[in-house]
């Protein structure tokens, strides 16, 4: 039997960062869970201990604030982008994952705020020598119609319990992450806080091939999706929640130029009727129980087939 090392990567995992930008008198809070995976020239430290081409995860931590320190934040996707194409410099490092997870903080003022119970807005980003990819998402966004949605029509066999339902809520929490085609050159994205500093360090994006395109604003790109799911999900009138997923993803596709793919995941959050019947009285659709698990996880992958699929931008 040989036994030999498969893929492998390494980094580190959730740094919780919070930045303040007090450039004006309006503070500008972000709030992030920031974690880098590193994949590279790394068999020689699994297998003989030799840690030459190991860049510390402790360094890549302090990477991290270092680079907010720097330059300030911006959007997400461009932060992430900033700290993979910094560390595939290190000669050892042929590839970089970093994810971000932004949590949301309401202004309440010049300098106070008050914590989003709502959801949290994700970007993933994976940098090699030969390519780069930018996802963004939303997870935890829950949605919930009170009507216009039914479940009929569907298998029974000798275990099937569940009635039709020709008019139920329809509930869910939506995870979602669409890709980007095309990633902005190195130069075109160095906009924002830092940009200066951004555009002049040295680094791999030179002689690769990348598919350039302008500046993305990321921020609005994200607020067009966003708003895209939530009419979708309350925009349609839903036979399962299979087609309400299908119309959220090419409501997606369709909200700005340049989205390649979606991929959803939707936990059906079921409300059963309540049996009122032993108290004597009617329930026509009023009285819920909301039941946390099992439930029902439907997911799909919604594509632009006429854009190439990118497999490492989900698989790194
Ligand atoms: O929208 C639904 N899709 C299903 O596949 C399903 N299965 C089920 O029991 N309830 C539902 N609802």
């Amino acid at each position: 039997m040989a036994i030999t090392l498969g893929p492998n990567r390494y980094g580190k995992a959730e740094v919780r960062m919070v930045h303040v930008d007090r450039s004006t008198d309006s503070h500008v809070l972000t709030d992030l869970n920031v974690s880098v995976a590193l994949s590279g020239d790394l068999d020689a430290a699994h297998t003989a201990g030799d840690n030459t081409n190991v860049l510390p995860t402790d360094t890549q931590k302090n990477t991290v604030y270092a680079f907010a320190a720097e330059h300030g934040v911006g959007a997400v996707e461009d932060f992430a982008l900033r700290l993979g194409r910094h560390f595939v410099t290190t000669p050892s490092i042929t590839g970089a994952l970093v994810t971000i997870e932004a949590y949301p903080w309401r202004r309440l003022g010049p300098h106070s705020f008050e914590r989003g119970g709502g959801e949290t807005r994700t970007a993933r980003v994976t940098v090699t020598r030969d390519d780069e990819h930018v996802v963004s998402g939303v997870t935890g966004l829950v949605l919930m119609n009170t009507t216009d949605s039914e479940f009929v029509g569907f298998i029974r066999d000798r275990y099937t319990t569940l009635s039709e339902a020709t008019d139920r809520i329809l509930a869910t929490s939506v995870t979602a992450a669409w890709r980007h085609a095309a990633v902005p050159a190195r130069d075109a994205s160095a906009s924002g806080p830092g940009a200066s500093a951004a555009a002049t360090e040295t680094g791999a994006s030179a002689g690769a091939t990348r598919s350039a395109a302008p500046a993305a604003d990321w921020n609005a790109s994200y607020a067009a999706a966003r708003k895209a799911l939530a009419d979708a999900f309350t925009g349609t009138y839903s036979r399962a929640l299979q087609e309400t997923l299908f119309a959220m993803g090419r409501a997606v596709l369709g909200s700005g130029t340049g989205l390649a793919e979606v991929r959803l995941s939707l936990p059906n959050r079921h409300h059963f009727l309540v049996d009122t019947a032993p108290f004597g009285l009617r329930n026509e659709g009023t009285v819920f129980h909301a039941d946390d698990r099992p439930y029902g996880l439907i997911e799909a992958t919604v594509l632009d087939d006429e854009r190439p699929e990118a497999p490492r931008a989900w698989t790194f």
